[in-house]
């Protein structure tokens, strides 16, 4: 069976066992189960913090999981990503009290506080910054007013944590995350992974993807056409009119509006819309 470790709780949770439910595998009812078996598809799901998922993996006591690429990062351990997953996006940023710094160079001989020590320290090093890292376990916010840092290093998704305790961010962003399926480096891939991989790359396409019908003169075709490319080739059929052509393609969810107005100005019509429910490529 190949063993996938999933997130637990926090942030991560909730989308990534939405996807593995969308992309067909059995998922946990009650959030204390720990362990979850789907003997159906050979495979059993680990429910663990997201912070010692790269440990797992990286150990090799399971095959692959789901995790963010910070958390992955931080943890430095022997695994790659496998796949961006295109939910959990944060930005892992520097902030200070208002005013008080607008670059990396200020930081030098300062105390640091963060969560990501590993990832903080391994960024500084690079870019010779020699600063004290104060290693916390979370609401690293606080660390400044409460005098234990000059200034922190922190996931930032809408920026209120920070507004609220009279910070902002500086400097360039150390790393920009999202959720990520992590396996194990320089091995043979286990067994059934390359279904996993199949099927959630079948989600992440139905949910970034509409499929797009119109019906168009046929001397119009290659122009609409080039409109809507496809994946492959857009599908064009035979009407019963025979100067007009049924065309269906599939299409990035967010240029759906543009396309259907770029298409209406060339002269088709009858253009439908609908979503992909699930899908391989
Ligand atoms: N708004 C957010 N706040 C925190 N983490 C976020 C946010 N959005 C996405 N993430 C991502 O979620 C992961 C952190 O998950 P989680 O919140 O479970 O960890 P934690 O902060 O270590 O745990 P906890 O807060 O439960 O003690 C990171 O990969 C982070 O980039
Ligand atoms: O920019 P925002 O949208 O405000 O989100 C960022 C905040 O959310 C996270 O905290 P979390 O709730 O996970 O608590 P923690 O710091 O204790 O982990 C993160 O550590 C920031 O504090
Ligand atoms: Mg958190």
């Amino acid at each position: 069976m190949l063993r996938v470790a999933v997130p637990n709780k926090g942030a991560l949770s909730e989308a990534a066992s939405a996807m593995l439910a969308e992309a067909g595998y059995r998922q946990r009812r009650d959030p204390r189960e720990l362990v979850l078996v789907d003997p159906e598809n050979e495979i059993e799901f680990f429910f663990l913090r997201p912070r010692d998922i790269a440990v797992y993996v990286g150990s090799g006591t399971l095959d692959v999981g789901i995790t963010g690429r910070d958390l992955f990062l931080d943890a430095q351990v022997e695994a790659e990503e496998l796949m961006q997953l295109g939910f959990g996006a944060s930005t892992f940023r520097f902030a200070g009290p208002v005013g008080d710094f607008d670059s990396l160079g200020q930081l030098e001989g300062k105390r640091l506080a963060t969560s990501y020590e590993g990832l903080l320290k391994d960024y500084l090093a690079a870019r010779g910054v020699t600063a004290s890292v104060v290693r916390l376990d979370g609401a690293v916010e606080s660390s400044v007013r409460l005098g234990v840092a000059d200034a922190i290093a922190d996931v930032v998704e809408t920026g209120s944590t920070l507004r609220a305790a009279g910070m902002e961010i500086f400097g360039e962003p150390i790393l920009r995350s999202e959720a990520v399926l992590i396996g194990r480096r320089g091995i043979e891939a286990p067994v059934g992974l390359d279904v996993l991989l199949r099927r959630l790359q079948g989600v992440l396409v139905a949910r970034q993807y509409v499929m797009m019908d119109y019906d168009v003169r046929k001397d119009l075709v290659d122009a609409a056409a080039a409109l809507t490319p496809g994946l492959e080739s857009p599908t064009v059929s035979p009407l019963r009119d025979s100067e007009w052509v049924a065309v269906r393609s599939m299409v990035k969810r967010n240029h759906t509006n543009r396309i259907m107005d770029e298409l209406y100005e060339l002269g088709a019509r009858a253009i439908l819309v609908s979503s992909i429910h699930a899908c391989r490529i």
